[in-house]
C-alpha cells in the first residue's frame, strides 16, 4: 500500500505568521518539493493577492511532475481566480473548502448546515468545469457533527469531488479518535470509493503527526503536510516526521511515499532559509541534534554499533554523516575517536592527560571544536616536566595599579608571592613569579591569539623569555587569558629548568 503526500508549505506553511514569500522564492521551493517527489504542491490561495496568484501561476507554468493545487473557498470569484492561475499546469487541481462544524457555521459564516452543504455542491460542480481534479475539505471537520461529514463528503464526491479532505483544522483530535473518524467516514460514506480520502492535521497539541498516521492506519490515502512542519498557528503536520515514520516503521505500517528521503535535509535547509524560520535544535529527523550524540555512553555505544542509539542513518535524509559532539558529558571512547581523526595517535597516558585537560575545558566551554582540541593537543605538545606549577592566581587592578598574587608549588613546596606593577594584571604576575622562581629573566615578546570565537573562546598566548642570552619560548591556553598569560610564562620558566 502506498499514501500520497500532498505538500502545503506554499500555502499553509506560508500561513505561519511571520513567513512571506516572493514568486521567486516560491518558485524556488516548488522546484525542490518536485526534487522531493511529493504528489501534490499546493502552491497558494491564488484569491488572496496578486503576488500570490502570480507565484501560483509560475509555479504551475513552471513544475510539471507534481499535480499543482491552488485553495479556493466556496465561491465563485476564488474558483474562477485559482483556475485562471493553474490552467497552464500539467495536472492541475482546484482544492475548495467550508468550514462543516457548528461553530465555524453559526459565528462565521453565519450559514446553516443545508446552506453549508449547497455551497460546497455549488464549489464543487463549479470547478469540475474547469478540471477533472477537484478536492473538498470539509474545515473543521474533527469538531464536526460525523453523520453531517458523511453527507457533505458523499454530496460533493456525487457532484464531482476526486479528493475528500477531513481536516483538524484546530489541532483538537487525538490519535485514536481522529483514526475511528477517519474508518468512520470510510465506513458510512457510500460512494468512498470513488474519491481520495485525504488528511489535513495541526499541531495545536502536539499530535498533528501522530493524528495523520492514526489516520493511515484507518484508511487514509492522503496526508497533506508542510517541510519543517510549518504552518498556521503551531503548524501542520511535518512532511519529514511522516515520511520517516512509514519508512522507519515500515515493518509496523506496510506503507509506502514516493517521497525521495534523501532530499530532506536540503528541503528543509531551503524552507528555513527562505521563510527565516528556524528549525529548532531538537525538532525531529532536520534538527541539528537529530542525529548528534554528545553524552559519552550513547557516544561509545554509536562508535560500536551505530543502531545502538540511531533508529534512522543520517545519509537516509541526505546528510553526510552523524555528529559526535564533544562535551562535558563525553567519554573517552568519542574523545579518542575525534583525535584520531584529527590525526593525532596517543599512547593510553597521552590520551589520560589530554582528556583531563578536555574535560576542564568543557566544563568552561559549552562547545569544543576541532580547533579546541588542536589547541589542546598542542599545548600537550608543547609541555615539559613541571619544575613549578601554578596552584593559584589572583588578580586586582584599578586605576592603572594591578597586583597580584600567586601561589606556586615545586616539589611539594608551596610558595607565596604577590607583586605590585604599573604595567597591568599580567605584568605584575609574571613579576610576582620571577620573585617565586628567583630566575633573572626577561620578557622578549608576548603575543596573544584567539583560538576559536565566540564568547567563551579560547585564548592562546605565547610568551619569549631571554635567560642568560638564550631565548625560550612559553605557550598557553585558557578560556581566561590571564590565566593562559601565566602558564606560558611557567611553561617557558619550566624550559628554563629543564635546560639546566
Ligand atoms: C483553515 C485555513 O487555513 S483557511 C485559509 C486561510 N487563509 C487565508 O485566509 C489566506 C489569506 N486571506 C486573505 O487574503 C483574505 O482573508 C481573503 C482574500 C481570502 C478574503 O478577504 P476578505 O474578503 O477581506 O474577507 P475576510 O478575510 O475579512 O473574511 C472572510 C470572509 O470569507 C468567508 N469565508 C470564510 N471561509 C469561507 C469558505 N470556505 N467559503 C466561502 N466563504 C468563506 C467568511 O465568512 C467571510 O465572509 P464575510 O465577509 O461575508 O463575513
Ligand atoms: C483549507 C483547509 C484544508 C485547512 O487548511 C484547514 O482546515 O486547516
Ligand atoms: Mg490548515
Amino acid at each position: 500500500m502506498s499514501v500520497k503526500i500532498f505538500d502545503t508549505t506554499l500555502r499553509d506553511g506560508e500561513q505561519t505568521p511571520g513567513v512571506s514569500l516572493n514568486v521567486k522564492e516560491k518558485l524556488e521551493i516548488a522546484k525542490q518539493l518536485d526534487r522531493l517527489k511529493v504528489d501534490v504542491i499546493e502552491a497558494g490561495f491564488p484569491v488572496t493577492s496578486e503576488g500570490d496568484f502570480k507565484a501560483v501561476k509560475k509555479i504551475a507554468e513552471e513544475v510539471s511532475n507534481p499535480t499543482v493545487a491552488g485553495l479556493a473557498r466556496a465561491n465563485k470569484k476564488d474558483i474562477d481566480r485559482a483556475w485562471e492561475a493553474l490552467k497552464a499546469a500539467k495536472k492541475p487541481r482546484i482544492h475548495t473548502f467550508i468550514a462543516t462544524s457548528p461553530v465555524h457555521m453559526e459565528h462565521k459564516l453565519k450559514q446553516s448546515p443545508e446552506e453549508v452543504l449547497e455551497s460546497a455542491v455549488e464549489a464543487v460542480k463549479y470547478a469540475k468545469s474547469y478540471t477533472d481534479d477537484v478536492e473538498f475539505s470539509a474545515e473543521d471537520a474533527s469538531r464536526s457533527d460525523k453523520d453531517f461529514l458523511c453527507d457533505i463528503f458523499e454530496a460533493t464526491i456525487d457532484a464531482g469531488a476526486t479528493t475528500i479532505n477531513i481536516p483538524d483544522t484546530v489541532g483538537y483530535a487525538t490519535p485514536q479518535e481522529y483514526g475511528a473518524l477517519i474508518k468512520y467516514i470510510k465506513d458510512n460514506v457510500p460512494n468512498i470509493d470513488q474519491a481520495v480520502i485525504s488528511v489535513h492535521c495541526h499541531n495545536d497539541l502536539g499530535m498533528a503527526t501522530a493524528n495523520s498516521l492514526a489516520a493511515v492506519e484507518n484508511g487514509a490515502e492522503q496526508v497533506e503536510c508542510a517541510v519543517n512542519g510549518l504552518g498556521e498557528r503551531a503548524g501542520n503536520t511535518s512532511l519529514e516526521e511522516v515520511a520517516l515514520s512509514l519508512d522507519t516503521r515500515f515493518d509496523y505500517y506496510d506503507i509506502k511515499t514516493d517521497i525521495n528521503l534523501k532530499e530532506i535535509s536540503r528541503s528543509s535547509r531551503l524552507v528555513s532559509h527562505l521563510t527565516g524560520v528556524q528549525v529548532q535544535p531538537n525538532k525531529a529527523i532536520v534538527g541539528e541534534n537529530a542525529f548528534a550524540h554528545e553524552s559519552g555512553i550513547h557516544q561509545d555505544g554509536v562508535i560500536k554499533e551505530r543502531t545502538t542509539y540511531e533508529i534512522m542513518d543520517a545519509q537516509t535524509i541526505g546528510l553526510k554523516e552523524n555528529k559526535m559532539v564533544l562535551g562535558k558529558l563525553s567519554g573517552r571512547h568519542a574523545f579518542k575517536q575525534r583525535l584520531e581523526e584529527l590525526g593525532y595517535d596517543l599512547t593510553q597516558d597521552e590520551l589520560n592527560s589530554a582528556f583531563k585537560r578536555f574535560k576542564d575545558l568543557a566544563d568552561r566551554k559549552k562547545k569544543i571544536t576541532n580547533l579546541d582540541l588542536e589547541a589542546i593537543m598542542e599545548d600537550e605538545i608543547s609541555q615539559v616536566s613541571e619544575t613549578y606549577h601554578i596552584n593559584l592566581l589572583q588578580v586586582t587592578s584599578s586605576s592603572g595599579l594591578a597586583t597580584a598574587t600567586v601561589q606556586m608549588e615545586k616539589e611539594g613546596e608551596t610558595i607565596n608571592q604577590s607583586a605590585c606593577s604599573e604595567g597591568g594584571p599580567v605584568d605584575a604576575i609574571y613579576d610576582a613569579m620571577n620573585e617565586i622562581t628567583g630566575l633573572d629573566c626577561k620578557l622578549r615578546d608576548y603575543n596573544i591569539d584567539a583560538v576559536t570565537s565566540g564568547k567563551d573562546a579560547l585564548g592562546e598566548v605565547i610568551v619569549k623569555l631571554e635567560y642568560q642570552s638564550e631565548i625560550f619560548i612559553g605557550r598557553g591556553i585558557s578560556t581566561d587569558i590571564i590565566e593562559a598569560s601565566a602558564e606560558a610564562y611557567n611553561n617557558a620558566l619550566n624550559k628554563i629548568y629543564e635546560g639546566e
